[in-house]
């Protein structure tokens, strides 16, 4: 749960120095410098270091995330950077944090969202539907899989892992006719213009979090979490909020295609949702809208979608079941 602003009693004086932990992939360092300069303008004063570090899930490139174990593959090795001392912050993209966090760890704020939708890329062809039969599309996503057999089975969809560089290195090496990726990856470093579609909410529906930034830190440090208060974007929060509650109702795994994406406008709340096999042959969804004030409001309709999904039968296209 996360207060916005919270007013303490007793004043806190300004950080004289944060240690910032981030990922060492361009996109990674790009969010931890945005995270760097909105904390230098907020604390003048402050020192403000980015300490990089390589993380299991940067190492290993050979295997689909749903494959090794794709749950907080990216976070770990941040969080022991908090544990220890090193650092003070871990930014994250929301989507690759955990819907659960360990004992001990909270997110201390949750930034203003990128464009949440996804791309598609290519060289040659200027949507999917161009794509001939027997193109091959790279996704590391079994979201993006999923939505792509159902709807495109002549096309070959074959796994993309690495960072955006490395991605788009292989689409231009012509391993593949075209890739989806996160706008919001694209967008940030600077690649907008290689986006050639972006793909409708419906029936693309993004992961929970995507193009929002989460910065993680240690409980036991909660004047971090006054700090970062003003980094809050409101209606980032409550949409991530409902969708992260979608997510973790389902078990929230890489092993499942399972997509949530929640918008918020003058207190209105719509949402949709969801679970899928890979061939893309069986799914549930959900769609919803409400009227949302707060975080509580918002979680609430990421459990009524839950159990929407739920009645519908999608723990049986969960690997292991319901959660809990
Ligand atoms: N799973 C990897 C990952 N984590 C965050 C982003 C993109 C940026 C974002 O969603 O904030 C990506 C790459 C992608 O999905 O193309």
């Amino acid at each position: 749960m996360i207060i916005l602003n919270a007013m303490s009693q007793t004043p806190v004086s300004p950080p004289s120095r944060l240690v910032i932990a981030s990922r060492e992939s361009r996109l990674a360092m790009w969010q931890a410098e945005h995270v760097r300069d909105c904390l230098k303008s907020l604390y003048p004063a402050c020192d403000v270091q980015i300490l990089g570090m390589t993380t299991r899930g940067d190492q290993i490139l050979d295997k689909a995330l749903s494959k090794v174990g794709g749950k907080g593959l990216f976070v770990k090795e941040l969080e022991a950077a908090l544990e220890d001392g090193r650092a003070d912050l871990a930014v994250h993209s929301l989507k690759d944090v955990p819907m659960i966090m360990p004992e001990g760890f909270e997110l201390a704020c949750v930034m203003a969202r990128e464009d949440a939708r996804d791309a598609f890329v290519s060289n040659d062809y200027a949507s999917l539907e161009d794509l001939p039969a027997g193109a091959v599309v790279g996704t590391s996503s079994l979201r993006r899989e999923s939505v792509l057999r159902s709807r495109f089975p002549h096309l070959k969809i074959e796994p993309l892992r690495g960072n955006l560089d490395t991605r788009m290195g292989k689409l231009d090496r012509g391993e593949y006719q075209a890739i989806i990726l996160a706008a919001a990856g694209l967008k940030r470093l600077g690649l907008e213009s290689r986006i050639r579609a972006y793909l409708p909410y419906d029936p693309y529906t993004p992961a929970a979090g995507q193009g929002a930034l989460g910065i993680e830190m240690l409980s036991a440090h909660p004047q971090i979490k006054h700090w970062l208060a003003p980094l809050n974007d409101l209606p980032t929060l409550l949409a991530v909020s409902a969708e992260r509650m979608v997510s973790r109702q389902l078990g929230g795994s890489c092993e499942v295609p399972l997509a949530a994406h929640a918008t918020w406008n003058q207190n209105q709340m719509e949402i949709r949702s969801f679970v899928a096999s890979i061939d893309g042959k069986a799914a549930c969804m959900a769609r919803s809208s409400a009227m949302v004030k707060t975080v509580a409001d918002a979680e609430a309709l990421g459990l009524a979608v839950a159990q929407d999904l739920i009645g519908q039968g999608a723990a049986k296209l969960l690997p292991h079941g319901l959660p809990g």
